[in-house]
């Protein structure tokens, strides 16, 4: 039984919801306004929020954000009736558990509570690294990736993984962390942009009792913790200023000061820190520390969105469907030809992570061994129809992706030497340069 907090303001919609969780043996708590819901989060604990992404006073963001500034870790799932997954996307960035949309599929939400209950037992009380489910993918894409993978796990190099939300990028810093010396010692995973600005160098660094308030004990950092092992610094951007003045003394000094504390601790951890974007920008205007990051990027890793990892998306579709199979006790075997179609359509803005969901709920409301189009979220397939994307009669905008596709393809195989892919591209430096400009390759 959980105790959750549901902020809706459809009241019909939430005692609807309320009943459903009661009959499923929670405790829940309907309320319908943002302020209400920081009055009420003082007074009170939850071992879960269900929370409406739009409501009259503020957004389901604005409860994400809140709840994280103070330091709780709550899991939160938004609900969200906005066919825009990218809504969705940003709360998962702000560490929101996961989302759902409207209307709301009974089946689909207790899976997603449950899945968000059992995650945070399990956080609780293991930090240890389950990596069998991964897999590669065949892309000229992937096999870069892994090149490099291979290259600096078995080093003490900081790396610094880049990516769009849901590549991959905690899964990459485990595989790194795994190819290592460092396998078996721990593996810490920290998500920044969950930690308040009060309590980061305290998580990170630990701290002496009476150091602040509230501060009852002595306390050890992750980083004590993680001691011989790797720390894996998630959304790294999300960093005060003074906490990325400590951490760059760590790193440097191979030392850490707790909070309040005289007394400085050797530690030595190898560091992986995760950024959605290249961090440039923040260094350029002040907000990032150029010497952190430079101390950090001793080697970049560059995840690529879902979108442009071409046959990989089948793999992962298929990938996920046997992971589900087997979580969800189905026996999916098939993907209609029209919801096959539209898999492979869609842009995927949410990367592996929206994949595997739109997938496992795919499954779930699959009682036989084919899926069908009516299994797909509406919202992904109004996003389809939607999209700015080459209509099937469209010849010029279609060739424009393929030729798109087909010069990154090229530039990988080269290692991006210019002058060999335009050789294979049979046209000019010239042109290719051009072309490179056009379609805005990185
Ligand atoms: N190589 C892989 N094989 C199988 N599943 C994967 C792989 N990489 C990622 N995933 C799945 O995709 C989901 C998102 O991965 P992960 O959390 O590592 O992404 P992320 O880039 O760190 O996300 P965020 O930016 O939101 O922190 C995970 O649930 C994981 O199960």
């Amino acid at each position: 039984m959980a105790k959750i907090l549901i902020i809706e303001d459809d009241l019909t919609f939430s005692q609807i919801l309320e009943g459903f969780l009661k009959k499923h043996g929670h405790e829940p708590l309907a309320i319908n306004e943002v302020k209400k819901s920081f009055q009420i989060l003082e007074k009170q604990s939850f071992d879960l929020l269900l929370v409406d992404y739009r409501l009259p006073d503020g957004t389901g963001l604005d409860v994400l954000a809140h709840l994280r500034e103070k330091g709780s870790l709550q899991p939160i799932i938004i609900m969200t009736s906005f066919n825009d997954v990218r809504t969705a996307v940003k709360s998962i960035q702000l560490s929101a558990f996961d989302y759902i949309t409207k209307p709301v599929n009974p089946e689909e939400l207790l899976m997603i509570i449950n899945n968000a209950l059992g995650k945070k037992e399990s956080e609780s009380t293991t930090n240890t690294v389950e990596h069998t489910d991964a897999i590669k993918g065949k892309s000229a894409i992937a096999d870069k990736l892994y090149e490099h993978i291979n290259l600096v796990a078995p080093t003490d190099m900081s790396v610094i993984i880049q990516g769009e939300s849901g590549t991959g990028k905690e899964y990459a810093a485990r595989a790194l962390h795994m190819q290592s010396k460092r396998k078996n010692k721990p593996f810490i995973a920290i998500d920044c942009g969950a930690l308040s600005k009060d309590l980061a160098a305290s998580e990170l660094f630990g701290h002496a009792k009476g150091a602040f308030t509230g501060a009852l004990n002595d306390k050890k950092g992750q980083f004590e913790i993680a001691n011989g092992g790797t720390l894996f610094l998630d959304e790294v951007g999300n960093l005060s200023y003074e906490v990325q003045v400590k951490l760059l003394r760590a790193l440097q000094e191979r030392t850490i000061q707790p909070v309040g504390s005289t007394k400085t601790i050797k530690v030595d951890v190898r560091i992986i820190a995760a950024t959605n974007d290249d961090l440039k920008t923040s260094v350029s205007n002040g907000a990032f520390r150029e010497d952190l990051y430079h101390r950090l990027n001793e080697f970049k890793i560059h995840l690529p969105a879902l979108r442009d990892r071409g046959k990989d998306l089948e793999l992962f579709i298929s990938h996920f469907i046997k992971l589900s199979n087997i979580d969800l006790q189905r026996n999916v075997l098939n993907v209609s030809s029209p919801a096959k179609e539209l898999l492979l359509q869609y842009d995927w803005p949410g990367n592996l992570r929206e994949l595997k969901n739109v997938i496992k709920r795919m499954v779930l409301l699959t009682p036989n061994d084919t899926a069908e189009v009516d299994s797909l979220p509406e919202e992904m397939i109004v996003a389809i129809k939607q999209a700015p994307k080459p209509s099937g009669s469209d010849l010029k905008a279609i060739n424009e992706v393929n030729e798109k596709a087909l010069i990154i393809e090229t530039l990988i195989k080269v290692k991006y030497n210019k002058s060999k892919a335009a050789k294979l591209l049979n046209i000019d430096r010239k042109t290719l340069y051009s072309k490179i400009e056009r379609y805005e390759i990185e």
